[in-house]
């Protein structure tokens, strides 16, 4: 099947220390994957090196066959989206606004949002069943509801990838299905090639087509859910015990407890 998205041999620091190291990965037309792993072990800082927003101190990333160091922002953008962790809470725009902001890449420099590209702006916000809330400004939004606000801007830009970064923190459950089944139709039915950054594994374990595990800056184990959610990786990636059994031909897990537990009694506070 035709990569997407690839990287060889990414290394990335701070301060002599390495964050990512030797990251090398290939994102499949048409899948829908899931990274994973504890704080800190990198899986942000690899969202924002495949998506350039960091430079590598070595190796490569190739978006559609083309290096993408060399790409032009327009040209990057029109292939690729990403939605980072957080977007500012407080921006006073109305949610129409936001969604036209994802038409840019697409417009000439003397080009206003006008005709077909206001078409792609409607077409957005009813994926996304924005368009009631179309005029609404962010700022009155509930959580979920501004998530899917920047969803819909993402959507209008009719990028072939979509990349997250935990999509669905700060949301409650029923807001967390709605966004994952918001992906979920995007992926399948538009063909939107969807990576996402996934704390919550059980989702992941639902929602995606392949796993991608990190610890300590490096990839430690891909492939499916059932090849990879199986109970010594909760030991060596998470650290916890865990029983995991099956439910609706997905594994899903549920943690007992620390692998090794801390002992509190020892600590004099
Ligand atoms: N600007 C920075 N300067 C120094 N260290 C940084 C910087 N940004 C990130 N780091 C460090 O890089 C490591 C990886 O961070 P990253 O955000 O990629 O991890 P993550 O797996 O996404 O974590 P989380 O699950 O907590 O969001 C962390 O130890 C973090 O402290």
């Amino acid at each position: 099947m035709e990569n997407v998205l690839t990287s060889e041999g990414l290394h990335f620091g701070y301060h002599n220390r390495n964050i990512v190291e030797n990251f090398g990965l290939s994102i499949r037309k048409g899948e829908m994957a899931s990274i994973v792993g504890p704080n800190g072990s990198g899986k942000s800082t690899v969202l924002r090196l495949l998506t350039r927003l960091v430079r590598p101190n070595k190796g490569i990333v190739y978006l559609e066959g083309e290096a993408i160091a060399l790409m032009n922002t327009k040209q990057v953008a029109r292939k690729l989206t990403m939605l980072p962790q957080t977007q500012d809470p407080n921006l006073d725009l109305t949610v129409r606004d936001l969604v036209k902001q994802g038409r840019h890449p697409h417009l000439k420099w003397y080009e206003e949002c006008r005709n077909e590209h206001e078409d792609a702006v409607d077409w957005a916000l009813q994926m996304t069943d924005m368009t009631k809330l179309q005029h609404r400004s962010l700022y009155t939004l509930s959580g979920g509801e501004r998530q899917r606000a920047w969803i819909a801007m993402a959507v209008a830009q009719t990028p072939h990838t979509l990349l997250l970064d935990e999509p669905t923190t700060y949301l409650d459950v029923a807001h967390q299905l709605e966004v994952m089944e918001l992906l979920q139709f995007l992926n399948r039915k538009q063909g939107i090639t969807i990576v996402m950054v996934m704390h919550d594994l059980n989702q992941a374990s639902r929602y995606s087509d392949r796993i991608i595990a990190m610890k300590d800056g490096k990839l430690v184990s891909q492939g499916s859910p059932a090849e990879v959610f199986l109970p010594d990786f909760f030991s060596q990636v998470f650290g916890i015990e865990a029983n995991v059994y099956e439910d609706e031909g997905k594994p899903v897990y549920t943690p007992r407890g620390l692998a090794i537990s801390r002992k509190w009694e020892e600590l004099h506070v």
